[in-house]
């Protein structure tokens, strides 16, 4: 049985003061107990959310990192080992707007999810396909392409310890959410993917689904065989709202 995990992505998203609120939101929520909640703030924010988030029921991660574990002279970067000493879980690892908008690789994908488990730290990998890309069925080819590069180089052994996401493009921040069939159709060829390679790490791989994700549309997502809760991006910003999307991965 895999435990549903929900995770809100803030993006570049909040001031102190709304962190701030976010957090005192956070914690009057009522959070099912069987299932893994995360936020993942801003790198400015992490500190004030670990903090803030201290007993431990929502973990925290960071949303890109440095392909990289030490310290050193990269301006601008995060270091996986700083995100550790910083009180982070996770990485979100090969996001769309970051391969999109700001031109990340297959290949810089991997180097970051590297460095992540390098540093004991669970990636959780984003794969996903543009608005053309569905309309020409190259869904499952591209989506498998993305998954395919991270297990040609490190093996399929290294997503026992990682976490996938499942977000088409043209879902996120469109308000157009993947039907639970059009969801369901990708989350089963991803799993069908690594299963061809071990049938153990395909049964225990958390798969995630992104895209306008809302209370209204989460439980009948989170009912399907194959996705094992969400990856929530502008829901996640108001705490009764993604408090809810929680509990509907708890049901
Ligand atoms: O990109 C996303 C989460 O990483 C999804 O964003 P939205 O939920 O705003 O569509």
């Amino acid at each position: 049985m895999r435990r549903p995990l929900v995770a809100g992505n803030w993006k570049m998203h909040g001031t102190r003061a709304s962190v701030a609120e976010l957090i005192e939101g956070l914690c009057r929520q009522e959070l099912p107990v069987g299932i893994d909640v995360a936020v993942f703030p801003s790198s400015l924010h992490i500190a004030q959310v670990v903090h803030g988030l201290a007993d431990g029921a929502v973990k925290v991660g960071a949303q890109d990192c440095a392909a990289q574990v030490e310290q050193g002279a990269l301006t601008g970067e995060l270091a996986t080992s700083q995100l550790v000493d910083g009180g982070c879980e996770l990485v979100l690892v090969g996001h769309s707007e970051r391969r999109l908008i700001l031109g990340e690789s297959d290949e810089v994908v991997v180097g970051k999810f590297v460095a992540v488990q390098k540093a004991g730290l669970i990636p959780v990998l984003c794969l996903g396909e543009t608005r053309e890309q569905r309309e020409a069925n190259a869904t499952l080819g591209v989506v498998g392409g993305q998954l395919a590069a991270v297990i040609d180089a490190l093996g399929v052994e290294s997503l026992k310890r990682a976490v996938v996401a499942y977000e088409p493009v043209w879902a996120i921040g469109t308000g157009l959410t993947a039907t639970p069939e059009q969801a369901q159709e990708v989350h089963a060829a991803i799993r069908a993917q690594v299963a061809q390679l071990d049938a153990e790490v395909a049964s225990g791989l958390r798969i995630l689904y992104g895209g306008s994700v809302k209370a209204a549309s989460a439980a009948e997502l989170f009912g399907m065989q194959d996705i094992d809760g969400g990856l929530v991006g502008g829901a996640s910003l108001n705490a009764d709202e993604f408090g809810a999307i929680c509990r509907a991965a708890g049901n």
